[in-house]
């Protein structure tokens, strides 16, 4: 069963989601060498990504990638990677380390230990957009490839998603979302007899799974 969680602002929910994250993240590495931690871009997960950053863990253990990327460079205002050395990879965290998303990812041990995604207004989480190009072949459950590339009307650029099997190859999955219409949209695509992405990962989501709901994204 998937838990979902409302807090009265983001400030709430991005700390409870740090301390969420963290804790799991420590538990892999009482177990194993290394934890994987897998994050999305977007702007939503800001304030998750401040105080994420400043839990006391062992952060050079940890290997942090993204379940989505823009196809632009690095340091463009867009990019997600971008976005995570600027938000996640500091203080405590600079020292994890960063893998880029791409094919290369499927050398890395798995299942990965957190994934936290995010979600748009048309029921996309990481880059799989309903009317995108390969959708089909990022959702087959029968795909191979961890990562795909995609083209949609709905996005400005074109992108590098994770694929489904890519994304719910994890111990715990968390998808945090803000907003009155995003929150109609996660529960329509729960309920829906053809679900959008969204909804199509949260069927295939491990038993820890949680959504993280706030009224607002904060100031990021
Ligand atoms: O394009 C993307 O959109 C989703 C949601 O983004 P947000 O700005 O509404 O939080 C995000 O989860 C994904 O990683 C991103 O590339």
């Amino acid at each position: 069963m998937i838990l979902e969680r409302d807090f009265a602002d983001a400030h709430a929910a991005a700390d409870w989601l740090a301390v969420s994250v963290a804790t799991r993240l420590e538990k892999a590495l009482r177990a194993r060498d290394r934890a994987g931690l897998v994050v999305s871009g977007g702007r939503t997960p800001a304030l998750f990504f401040d105080r994420l950053a400043q839990q006391a863990i062992e952060w050079k253990l940890v290997t942090v990638t993204l379940a989505d990327e823009r196809c632009v460079p690095a340091d463009h205002a867009d990019s997600n990677q971008r976005f995570v050395r600027e938000r996640l990879l500091v203080g405590p965290a600079a020292v994890a380390m960063f893998v880029p998303l791409s094919d290369k990812i499927a050398a890395l041990p798995h299942p990965w230990d957190v994934t936290v995604l995010g979600m748009g207004e048309d029921g996309h989480t990481a880059s799989l957009f309903p009317d995108g190009d390969t959708l089909a072949q990022a959702l087959s459950p029968a795909t191979t490839v961890p990562v795909v590339a995609l083209t949609a009307p709905g996005a400005k650029q074109r992108r590098l998603t994770m694929t489904l099997p890519e994304l719910t190859n994890t111990h715990a999955l968390f998808v945090q979302i803000s907003g009155a219409a995003k929150k109609r949209v996660l529960e329509d695509a729960r309920r829906a007899d053809t679900p959008p992405p969204i909804g199509l990962v949260l069927r295939a989501a491990p038993a820890d799974s949680c959504v993280v709901w706030s009224p607002d994204g904060g100031q990021t």
